[in-house]
């Protein structure tokens, strides 16, 4: 067997124990499968005393993980501190410049820095890895950039982020209040240290920013994708989605259309029967429409320290066995400038929820400001009877544009009859 690959493990929280875990438990199948064995040889932390069920016994300790990853003698450094700048870039950085390849999990490193970062690994021919940092175990970087690769990609859809996912499940499925599941999901080690990057929208964007980028061959680009979050859904909206033969999930949609492509992450009704309605809990699910392919399904657990270790180490196999490709599927050079489109231009049905004043010619108005925006309606409930009271309106749409909906809602919130600020929903049939 050749020499061992030694690793610098830069983070040792959820996902660094876990690597460090793994690596001891499968040892022996990992050498088979790299080719030789890969062994941890220095680890930078915070806490040097924190039991973390594994033994730290013989590795070279660094405080900081520039310094380690720009000095220690180790083939390859691991980066698993997380944040899009501080110490997580700085680190990747320091061992890119030494030469070194880079294995991260970091989806808001990629997301925001992702084409410098390619070009740095590019200049120095390095591997710079990612396998973790989208949907977690489920091999979906392997899968678009590799295994797709001679397929146009016209769409990518994912349920992207399992703190909210898991949320949204046992809202709906044990009647659960928000900030109590928000919690258990920080206890599993699913959520990012700040978790309204989870509950808002912004890991799942992210990670589709990264999805966007290997589907359609142009550099990664945060801002160009449309983010909303799950702070706003109510277990009323959730149990009216079920009456409605609805789910509501987290999704994240990328889209070639004709003017360019269009990406956005927002909570999405989805029919019950689609068997994305049926991913649950901490359970991620990637679906991409290639040419040649068609539909291709991948689901998996997304988060936590088993699921994202299996991920971390299976790019370490590659570098073992020296399986390299450019970070974006193609070289630098080789990416295209397709631009991105809108959020006002997209076209799709509508769920909208009212709490309004329960009195003669409500309804009117409401619908006059639809019919006046050009929005057909599909249909309308009304829950309960309460007059002179606050009462659920519930209207669904047909097809329309966007921005005359974000018009027509503007209105409605102002209409004195309604109460609250208006619930939107958008129904995807996918
Ligand atoms: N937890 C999960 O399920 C998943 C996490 N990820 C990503 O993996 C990365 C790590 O996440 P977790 O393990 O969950 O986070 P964590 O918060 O559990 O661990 C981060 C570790 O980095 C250490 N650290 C922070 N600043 C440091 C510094 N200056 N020097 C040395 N160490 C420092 C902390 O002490 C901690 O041990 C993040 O980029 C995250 O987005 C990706 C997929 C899943
Ligand atoms: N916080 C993330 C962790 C994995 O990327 C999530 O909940 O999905
Ligand atoms: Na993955």
């Amino acid at each position: 067997m050749t020499r061992p690959l030694s690793i610098a493990v830069a983070g040792l929280g959820t996902v660094g124990a876990g690597v460090l875990t793994l690596l001891r438990d499968n040892a022996e199948l990992i050498a088979a499968r790299a080719g030789r064995p890969i062994i941890v040889t220095a680890v930078a932390a915070r806490d040097r005393n924190r039991d973390r069920g594994v033994s730290l016994e013989g590795l070279r300790w660094y405080e900081d993980p520039v310094a380690m990853a720009a000095e220690a003698r180790a083939d390859v450094v691991v980066e698993l501190i997380g944040g899009s700048d501080g110490p997580a870039r700085h680190a990747v950085e320091a061992a890119l410049n030494a030469g070194r390849p880079v294995v991260t999990a970091n989806k808001a490193l990629l997301a925001l820095h992702g084409a410098a970062l390619a070009q740095k690994a590019e200049a120095a021919g390095v591997t710079l890895a990612f396998e973790a940092a989208v949907a977690g175990g489920i091999p979906a970087i392997k899968a678009l950039r590799e295994g797709l690769a001679a397929n146009r990609i016209g769409r990518v859809t994912g349920i992207l982020n399992g703190t909210c996912n898991y949320i949204l499940t046992c809202m709906r499925d044990q009647k659960r209040e928000f900030g109590d599941v928000l919690a258990e999901a920080q206890r599993l080690g699913y959520a990012e240290a700040d978790p309204s990057f989870d509950i808002d929208g912004v890991d799942a964007a992210h990670k589709l920013a990264i999805l966007a980028a290997l589907a359609f061959g142009r550099p990664v680009e945060f801002d160009a994708v449309h983010v909303e979050g799950i702070r706003n859904i109510t277990a009323l909206d959730i149990a009216l989605a079920e009456e409605l033969g609805f789910r509501i999930k987290l999704l994240g949609i990328a889209q070639q259309e004709e003017a360019g492509v269009a990406a956005r992450v927002h909570p999405c009704m989805v029919p019950a029967s689609h068997p994305i309605a049926r991913v649950d809990g901490v359970f991620n699910a990637v679906v991409a429409e290639g040419d040649f392919v068609g539909r291709v399904v991948l689901e998996g657990r997304g988060a936590g320290a088993g699921p994202t270790a299996s991920a971390v180490v299976a790019d370490l196999i590659d570098i073992a066995r020296e399986r390299h490709t450019p970070v974006w599927g193609a070289d630098h050079a080789a990416l295209s400038a397709v631009p991105a489109l809108p959020m006002a231009s997209h076209h799709g049905a509508y769920y909208l929820r009212l709490m309004v004043l329960d009195r003669p010619g409500v309804i009117a108005d409401v619908t006059g400001v639809l019919r006046d925006h050009g929005i057909s309606l599909e249909s309308m409930i009304q829950r309960g009877r309460a007059p002179g009271e606050a009462v659920p309106v519930v209207l669904t749409t047909h097809g329309c544009q966007e921005a005359a909906m974000r018009d027509a809602l503007k209105r409605i919130a102002a209409l004195e009859a309604v109460l609250e600020p208006p619930a939107l929903i958008r129904i995807e049939t996918l």
